[in-house]
């Protein structure tokens, strides 16, 4: 099931993307909805990571295109910010927090221009937001990873972009944070942004996205979650797996997480 929508945020076109000319990504054909919080859905290696890098243009061209905003990528780039997967960016030299939040404001900024009280503000509202004021001295190899996560959110909300690309926000994250991040993210829907989140928990996804793109090397569907997150399509997505996964689930409903429950 492949729903599209009528004005479209993002539309991806026939997007084929090979590593090494080895296809990773085939004929993949979807648009998303201004406004949601959309969770890109699926096994490992299905291919999560390299939709989305894909959509903001950072792979070599395949063939299929992306449009932003009813845009090619290059004309809506500073409306875009991505948060990417932690472990994928090594923090090993000197930078402090509020370094590396700043580093937010570049794409309005350009790189070599000073920052402008405007811009140190923004980055420590940021920093506010996601509950790290306190660390902005400190230096960000320094943090623990559920820290620096905290710290790259606080990077793209100083962008304040209109589309944010997120690469496992979650992963590694005490309950207390998942549940902080995911509320700065229903914010963020409040006020328009499109929030594209690449996740990993079925029983969460339910709770937390308005559209699901099940992806497994093709798309298996796109649409609203209550029409996507199905039995049928999951078993197309993961096949003999989602025994397993459901029972992890069934595991998860029994355990209480109240600060879910707010
Ligand atoms: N830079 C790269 N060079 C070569 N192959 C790559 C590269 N990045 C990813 N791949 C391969 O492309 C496929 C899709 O990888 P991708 O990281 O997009 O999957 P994913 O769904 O995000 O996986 P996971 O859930 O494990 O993070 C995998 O087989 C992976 O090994």
């Amino acid at each position: 099931m492949i729903l599209q929508v009528e004005n479209p945020v993002v539309e991806v076109h026939d997007l084929t993307v090979s590593y090494d000319r080895k296809p990773v990504l085939w004929g993949i054909d979807l648009t998303l909805p201004a406004g949601a919080l959309v969770g890109v859905i699926g096994p490992n290696g299905a291919g999560k990571s390299t939709l989305i890098k894909a959509m903001m243009d950072l792979l070599p061209a395949g063939s299929g295109y992306v449009r932003i905003f009813d845009k090619p990528i290059g004309q809506v780039r500073n409306r875009i910010s991505y948060v990417p997967q932690r472990e994928s960016v090594d923090w090993d030299f000197p930078a402090s927090v509020f370094d590396v939040v700043l580093m937010g404001r570049y794409g309005k900024l350009g790189l070599f221009k000073r920052p402008r009280k405007a811009d140190k503000d923004a980055a420590m509202e940021a920093l506010q937001k996601v509950g790290m004021q306190g660390f902005a001295n400190r230096q960000i190899s320094q943090l623990s990873g559920g820290q620096q996560q905290r710290v790259f959110l606080a990077r793209a909300l100083a962008q304040n972009a209109d589309i944010y690309f997120m690469d496992e926000p979650f992963a590694g994250v005490d309950i207390a944070t998942e549940t902080a991040i995911i509320e700065l993210l229903r914010t963020m829907r409040e006020q328009g942004k499109t929030v594209i989140v690449v996740h990993h928990d079925l029983q969460s996804a339910t709770e937390y996205f308005d559209w699901v793109v099940l992806l497994n090397l093709r798309l298996v569907a796109s649409g609203p979650t209550e029409k996507i997150l199905t039995q049928q399509l999951l078993e197309q997505t993961y096949g003999g797996k989602l025994t397993v996964l459901t029972k992890v689930g069934e595991l998860l409903k029994k355990q209480e997480f109240p600060s879910r429950e707010r």
